[in-house]
């Protein structure tokens, strides 16, 4: 049986300190961030330390909630497969006065694990396409808005939806670690995280 991959709360930290570095130097400092929810609220909310230089304002973050659900099929032989559900969305709020859109930004999509790339692919696609509407509305179709990822896991496996880079407008896909195909135990999951530790610690996930 393929061992259970134990994530310890530190090993987050330095995962997202090191995917912030590569991040600036390759790309440059985000303007928004969007985590995806859950998973990628707590990577979001550290990468953000490492993102800003003392002194300067907070990065906002963005929340979209996105659910991967079981679609069973008919019944018929159909391949079981997942869907996307969208639970939440970008909402600029307060900010809305100085953000009032992704259009020319430098975005920064958060989430915990790259699985089969369902929800990413959704997330990216989505996001684009917002954009351009609003883009073609206000006749800023000329502005370049990148998108790029950070994720603190991609699982190494056939993916079932490849991103389109055109769509990224040049922005970077970075993962903390790539890993086998294998179960990942994060410490947010745990109901008893000391035990939960000493297993990260004993797989060197510090
Ligand atoms: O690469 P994929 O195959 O799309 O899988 C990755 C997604 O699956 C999990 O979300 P889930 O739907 O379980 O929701 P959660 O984040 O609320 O746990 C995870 O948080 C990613 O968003």
């Amino acid at each position: 049986m393929v061992e259970k991959l134990y994530i310890s709360y530190n090993n987050v930290h330095k995962l997202c300190k090191a995917g912030a570095e590569k991040f600036l130097k390759d790309v440059g400092k985000p303007d928004v961030i969007i985590a995806i929810g859950g998973g990628g609220f707590i990577p979001a909310r550290i990468i953000r330390t490492f993102l800003r230089s003392s002194g300067e304002k907070n990065i906002p973050i963005q929340a979209i909630g996105l659910s991967l659900y079981e679609d069973l099929g008919t019944g018929n032989g159909d391949k079981i497969g997942k869907e996307v559900i969208r639970t939440q969305w970008l909402d600029f709020g307060a900010l809305s006065q100085h953000f009032d859109s992704l259009i020319g930004k430098n975005i920064l999509i958060v989430d915990e694990v790259d699985d089969t790339r369902t929800t990413l692919h959704y997330a990216v696609s989505e996001l684009y396409k917002d954009v351009q509407e609003i883009a073609e509305k206000l006749g800023r179709t000329n502005e370049k808005t990148k998108f790029s990822i950070f994720v603190l896991h991609n699982k190494l496996k056939e993916k079932r939806a490849e991103i389109d880079e055109h769509k990224m407008g040049g922005g970077e896909y970075i993962s903390g670690k790539d890993v086998p195909d294998q179960w990942i135990a994060y410490p947010w999951e745990s109901d008893d995280i000391d035990d939960h530790t000493k297993h990260a610690v004993e797989q060197g996930n510090i």
